[in-house]
């Protein structure tokens, strides 16, 4: 994220009247089992459709080799979206458990198991968190080019908190195994 959330843009909730400061959110997605692609557009329709969440960006389709997967795992399809919300952290990670649900994530297998969806919060604002629920800015994204691949496509200038630019991380990181699919696109119905 290039810069801290402004202080000054604040949102006063209609209810309540209680104002509340707009995040920028880097949203991570993932699926390597079933329709990946509609997968993914589903992610983005129920991210769009979330009250109080506005999408600013998608980012292009990445095709790529799983990485820390059980052997044969199937190669992932990838994108960023950028969003920005008065929801906090909490209850984005609500929604973003609720949206992976919908689409049959199962989550009996082990780690790293293929699965139709994945979606991962990235970076909230400057938030900060180190509980097992909630992890921000998200623990491995400095080390993920699927990730920080599409996430530079949208933000060249982006940040991680603690870690330093994207361009930098992927540099270090590389891009093996990560192939842009640009016949695939996620659309935004907004
Ligand atoms: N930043 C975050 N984004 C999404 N889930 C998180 C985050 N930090 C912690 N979690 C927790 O991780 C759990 C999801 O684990 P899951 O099995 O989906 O991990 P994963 O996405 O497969 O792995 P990875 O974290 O390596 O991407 C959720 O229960 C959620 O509470
Ligand atoms: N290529 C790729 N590899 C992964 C991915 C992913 O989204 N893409 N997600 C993982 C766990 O969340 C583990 N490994």
């Amino acid at each position: 994220m290039s810069e801290a959330p402004n202080p000054n843009i604040i949102d006063a909730d209609t209810l309540t009247g209680e104002m509340r400061p707009i995040r920028r959110v880097v949203v991570g997605l993932g699926s390597n089992l079933g329709e990946r692609l509609d997968n993914l557009q589903g992610a983005v329709d129920a991210l769009a459709d979330t009250p109080d969440v506005w999408i600013t960006g998608i980012s292009p389709v990445y095709e790529s080799e799983p990485v820390g997967c059980p052997p044969d795992s199937p190669k992932f399809l990838n994108a960023v979206v950028l969003m920005d919300t008065t929801l906090s952290a909490h209850r984005l990670l609500d929604r973003a458990l609720a949206i992976e649900d919908a689409y049959d994530r199962d989550r009996s297998h082990g780690v790293n198991s293929p699965r139709t969806l994945d979606v991962d919060l990235i970076v909230v604002g400057d938030r900060r968190s180190d509980t097992e629920a909630l992890k921000l800015p998200h623990p491995l994204a400095h080390e993920r080019s699927f990730v920080l691949r599409p996430w530079l496509d949208l933000e060249p200038d982006a940040e991680i908190p603690d870690q330093g630019p994207i361009s930098v991380l992927l540099e270090k990181v590389g891009t093996d195994g990560l192939d842009r699919r640009d016949d695939l696109v996620l659309e935004s119905d907004e």
